[in-house]
């Protein structure tokens, strides 16, 4: 049987997920990084009334073809505005931020503005009316909508919340994501290695990238292969975890246990995918747990998290569509070098992309391209993404790029 593609599997996954719909209510200082769970429609107009934009002086429009000279009969300040209403060849001192005198309809720059000898002002400029004038709302509008639900909150967001006064949030609670790593081979970061023994670097990964997209993290470290501590930590994680990643032992090799206890406590919702690296990817739940079992060779491991995993956990932690949509764009790039591929898999292939001095962007692969080598990945900074049926590539041909987000970077 064919393959299924990535489209396919991924469309598949997402046939399955429902997002978290339990919320909290943070204060504004603690929800960086959170998912909005409610729309956010503003309490008030921003800005709040006209205000000035510049330091300078009110006037009334009329006047200036009237008066050579005007009286300052006062100041107005950003929180001590001037409350009086102003008379014909009057005029205000007024700063940055400053409430408009009510009567006033125009604001001249400080430049343009010269003090004379008898304490009158007389201005140069050729303003128009309403010149330099911040209006009520002219930013935001009370009653509309700021932020929509599944947005994440952040340095842009979070400022313009508290620019609205509002001090709590309700966010979606973090989903709860059990990692473990499958292998007899496998030693913890930190121990002696003995013959035939590699660490276990893919948990590792695992651990950081999830704590990139600030989920809850629970830690089930190494399973050797044995297919009743498979089921009985399998069985252990569902109970408590919102989704389940393990890597290795999901190929088709005597200790490769992952999708058949899968298949044996839960469901199987598909296995294998026609993509380079990370052929062998199961996809499946244990009770209400998702479980994604990747690929044990390390590059195969995260790139399968990339490309699969990571816009199934935004779905699932409540992102919005459009946002998981849009998670890792493509770009296209000039190839510098001869790319080989073979036909019948889509292939991930790491490269370092750049802006040449003719504004192009050129794209290169860093270093040996087996699932087993991991060195390259950290001096590149995106996939050269080329298609199922695409053969060689000849250098100076254009290629799909798709420059790492920042969960890689
Ligand atoms: N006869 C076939 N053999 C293999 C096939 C196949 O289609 N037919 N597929 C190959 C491909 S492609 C991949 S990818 C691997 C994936 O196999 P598994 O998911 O079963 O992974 P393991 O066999 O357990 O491990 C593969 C490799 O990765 C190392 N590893 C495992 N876990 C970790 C870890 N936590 N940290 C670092 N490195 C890890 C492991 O020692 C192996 O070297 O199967 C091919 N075989
Ligand atoms: O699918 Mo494997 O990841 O090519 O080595």
């Amino acid at each position: 049987m064919a393959l299924l593609t990535l489209a396919q599997a991924l469309e598949k996954i997402s046939a399955c997920l429902t997002p978290l719909t339990e919320t909290e209510l943070v204060s504004l200082a603690h929800a960086a990084n959170r998912i909005c769970a409610e729309p956010i429609y503003s309490p008030i107009n921003v800005p709040a009334f006209d205000n000035s934009a510049m330091d300078g002086y009110a006037v009334r429009f009329d006047d200036l073809t009237c008066f050579s000279q005007f009286d300052i009969v006062g100041k107005a300040f950003a929180g001590n505005a001037f409350e009086e209403d102003m008379q014909a060849g009057q005029c205000v001192r007024i700063m940055t931020g400053a409430k408009i005198p009510t009567n006033a309809d125009t604001v001249i720059m400080q430049e343009e503005a010269v003090l004379n000898a008898d304490g009158t002002v007389s201005f140069n400029s050729n303003v128009s009316v309403g010149a330099n004038i911040r209006r009520i709302g002219e930013d935001i509008q009370q009653g509309e909508l700021v932020l929509e639900q599944g947005s994440k909150l952040n340095v842009t967001s979070l400022p313009l919340l508290a620019s609205l006064g509002i001090a709590e949030i309700k966010v979606f609670k973090p989903l709860k994501v059990a990692i473990l790593s499958t292998g007899d081979e496998l030693v913890p970061v930190g121990q002696p290695l003995k013959a035939g023994q590699i660490y276990d670097s893919n948990r590792f990964a695992l651990r950081l990238m999830l704590e990139k997209l600030h989920l809850n993290v629970m830690d089930y470290g190494i399973l050797p292969d044995d297919p009743h501590l498979f089921e009985q930590r399998f069985t252990e994680a569902a109970q408590t975890a919102d989704v389940i990643i393990t890597s290795g032992g999901v190929s088709v090799g005597e200790a490769d246990f992952t999708k058949t206890v899968l298949e044996k406590l839960g469901n199987i919702g598909f296995w294998k995918i026609a993509m380079k690296p990370g052929k062998p990817f199961a996809f499946g739940q244990i009770g209400k747990a998702h479980c994604f079992g990747l690929p044990g060779n390390p590059v195969s491991a995260l790139v399968t998290f990339y490309q699969l995993v990571q816009p199934a956990l935004l779905t699932l932690a409540g992102v919005n569509a459009k946002k998981v949509a849009d998670f890792s764009p493509y770009l296209t790039a000039c190839t510098m070098v001869a790319l080989k591929k073979a036909v019948g898999r889509q292939d991930f292939q790491r490269g370092f992309y750049r802006l040449n001095q003719s504004g192009q962007l050129e794209v290169t692969p860093v270093g040996a391209q087996g699932s087993h080598i991991f060195s390259a990945f950290h001096q590149s900074n995106c996939f050269i993404v080329l298609a199922q049926e695409q053969g060689d590539v000849a250098a100076g041909e254009q290629v799909m790029i798709q420059p790492f987000n920042t969960l890689l970077s």
